[in-house]
C-alpha cells in the first residue's frame, strides 16, 4: 500500500483536493483534525499542554481553546516549537495505527493531509509527497473568506511559520496546481490512476 502525503501552504486547497481523492475511494487522514482530537482526548497530552501554556488552554467546558493557543503559538516561535514538539509525536503514532488498519482493508493507497509534512518530519513515514500549489494572493483571499476571524496579518504570520512554497515544490514528487487556472479533477484522476497501477 502506498502512503501518499499531501501538503501545501495555508489556503492552498489541500482539503478540497483530498475531498476529490475521497470521492474516488481513497482513505484520507486529516492531520489537523486528528491533532485537535488527540489534544482534546489524550489525558497525558492535555496535562502537558496545560503545564506548558497555562489553564486557559482548555475552556470551562474542557474544550481546547484554539483561539488562545493560536494567539500564543503563532506569535512566539519558541511557544510554537514547544506546541509542535508536544503534539507531532502523538499525530505520528496515531497515523501509524490508522495506516495499519487501512492496509488490512486492502487499499491500494492512502493519503495523509498535513500543512507541515516536511517541517514535522512526517514525510519520513510516507512513500511519496504531493504539494498543492496556489499563489500567495489567492491563498490569502481564500483563507479570509473561509476564516472570517483571521486578519490579513494573522495569515501572513502563519505563512511565515511554514516552509516556503519554492522549497515544497522542489521537494515534492507531484504538484497539483490549484491556481484558478488549471482544473483540479483531471490532475487528481491522473494521480489516482498512477497510484492504483
Ligand atoms: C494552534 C491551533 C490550536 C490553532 O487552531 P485554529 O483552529 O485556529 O487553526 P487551524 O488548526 O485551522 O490552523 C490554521 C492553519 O495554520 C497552519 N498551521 C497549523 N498548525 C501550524 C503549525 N504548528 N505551524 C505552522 N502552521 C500551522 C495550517 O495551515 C492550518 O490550516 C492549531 O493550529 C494547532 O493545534 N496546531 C498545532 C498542531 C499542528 O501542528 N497541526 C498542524 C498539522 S499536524
Ligand atoms: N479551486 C478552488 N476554487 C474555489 N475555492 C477554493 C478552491 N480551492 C480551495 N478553495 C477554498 O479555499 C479555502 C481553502 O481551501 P482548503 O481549506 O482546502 O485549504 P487547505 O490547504 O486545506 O488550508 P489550511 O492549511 O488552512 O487547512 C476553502 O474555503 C476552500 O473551499
Amino acid at each position: 500500500m502506498l502512503r501518499i502525503g499531501i501538503t501545501g501552504g495555508i489556503g492552498s486547497g489541500k482539503s478540497v483536493v483530498c475531498r476529490l481523492f475521497q470521492t474516488l475511494g481513497a482513505p484520507v487522514y486529516d492531520s489537523d483534525a486528528r491533532a485537535k482530537w488527540v489534544m482534546s482526548h489524550d489525558l497525558q497530552l492535555r496535562d502537558e499542554l496545560t503545564a506548558a501554556f497555562g489553564p486557559e488552554t482548555f475552556d470551562n467546558q474542557g474544550q481546547l481553546n484554539r483561539t488562545y493557543l493560536a494567539r500564543v503559538a503563532f506569535q512566539d516561535p519558541a511557544q510554537l516549537a514547544r506546541l509542535n514538539a508536544l503534539v507531532h509525536p502523538h499525530v505520528g503514532r496515531d497515523f501509524a495505527g490508522w495506516a495499519a488498519a487501512q492496509e488490512a482493508e486492502g487499499h491500494a493507497y492512502i493519503l495523509k493531509e498535513a500543512a507541515l509534512l516536511y517541517e514535522s518530519g512526517a514525510y519520513q513515514q510516507l512513500s511519496r509527497i504531493i504539494t498543492v500549489f496556489a499563489p500567495q494572493a489567492i491563498r490569502q483571499a481564500r483563507v479570509l473568506r473561509r476564516d472570517p476571524h483571521r486578519t490579513p496579518e494573522d495569515i501572513l504570520i502563519i505563512i511565515g511559520k511554514q516552509m516556503s512554497e519554492e522549497e515544497k515544490l522542489e521537494r515534492a514528487d507531484y504538484v497539483v496546481y490549484n491556481d484558478d487556472e488549471q482544473l483540479l479533477l483531471p490532475q487528481v484522476l491522473r494521480l489516482d490512476a498512477e497510484f492504483r497501477a
